[in-house]
């Protein structure tokens, strides 16, 4: 049997900003390659700061960072790497978003990898067409709508096919219609073997999605495993200002009343639920 791979491993990290913030503390972190995690925590608990430094863009001031069993190389050279292994969209495009038309903002990555123009441009096509891009292909990136910019920058990163691919809040300012177009493409992604890391205040949708929810609290991790352990811990849910999802909360209620067995797996979904609903009223008519 092959032996699953580290694609991340985090060892100790501390950063702090020049204004003294403190944004993590010794944070530890293991990925598997192909794994889908989710990273969710309250504002302000480190989570950008800690994607920053997946591909390099912040260096660690104490600990270490491995991508694929490597520790990163803080070369030019090194940095391009880490970069073609590690893609990150982030939290805000006009962070992201320099080029004046979103067809040259999207194979302007592409082409800094050395792939042919012929090559970067049938993948450019594809992306575009893949994320909805076609309609306003033809614009400045500079009069898009904030959902249809998080588009493009989604599309910058998908286009040169990471092997770590980090959204940082991808459904942040999109509407339902694109969320779930979002969540389709990141599904696609993790089909394909990539590693997806992504950080998200939604516990229900982590909930369906995810194979791990990691949190975050003040610049350290200090829970993870499979969300429908992680969001039944109240206590982990107070630390970290999140919500118990729905469908658990109505699962928690009626295993309390009696009406289901609190020996049956947690359900990640409405469906789920439902299951064991109608089984046991057909078994009690
Ligand atoms: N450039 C910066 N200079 C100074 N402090 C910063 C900077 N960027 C982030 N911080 C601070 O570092 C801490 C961690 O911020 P970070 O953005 O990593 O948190 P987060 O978990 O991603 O939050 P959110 O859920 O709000 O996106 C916060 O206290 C924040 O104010």
């Amino acid at each position: 049997m092959e032996r699953k791979r580290t694609i991340v491993r985090a060892e100790d990290l501390h950063y702090t900003y020049e204004d003294g913030t403190q944004a993590l503390k010794g944070l530890d972190l293991t990925v598997q390659k192909g794994e889908k995690v989710a990273v969710m925590g309250a504002n302000g608990s480190g989570k950008s700061t800690f994607f920053l430094h997946l591909n390099g863009i912040l260096k660690p001031q104490k600990g270490r960072i491995l991508i694929d069993e490597t520790p990163i190389d803080y070369s030019r050279k090194g940095l391009l790497q880490v970069r073609k292994k590690v893609g990150i969209v982030f939290q805000n495009p006009e962070d992201q978003l320099f080029s004046a038309s979103v067809r040259q903002e999207i194979s302007f990555g592409i082409l800094n990898l050395g792939v042919s123009e012929k090559e970067a441009e049938e993948k450019v096509d594809r992306v575009i067409e893949e994320l909805g891009i076609t309609p306003f292909a033809h614009k400045p990136t500079h009069f898009l709508s904030g959902g249809e910019k998080k588009r493009v920058s989604i599309a910058d990163i998908l286009v040169m096919e990471p092997e770590l691919m980090i959204l940082d809040e991808p459904a942040a300012t999109l509407d339902p219609k694109h969320a779930r177009m979002i969540d389709g493409i990141v599904d696609q992604l993790s089909g394909k073997g990539i590693t997806v890391l992504l950080s998200t205040h939604d516990a229900e949708r982590a909930l369906i999605w995810a194979d791990r929810v990691v949190l975050f609290d003040d610049g350290k991790v200090i829970g993870q495993g499979h969300p429908e352990d992680i969001f039944r811990s109240e206590e982990l849910l107070r630390q970290t200002n999140l919500e118990k999802p729905a469908v658990l909360r109505i699962f928690d209620t009626l295993c309390e009343e009696g009406i289901l067995d609190h020996k049956l797996r947690p359900p990640r979904r409405v469906e789920e639920l439902m299951g064991y609903i109608r089984e046991k009223g057909i078994k009690q008519l």
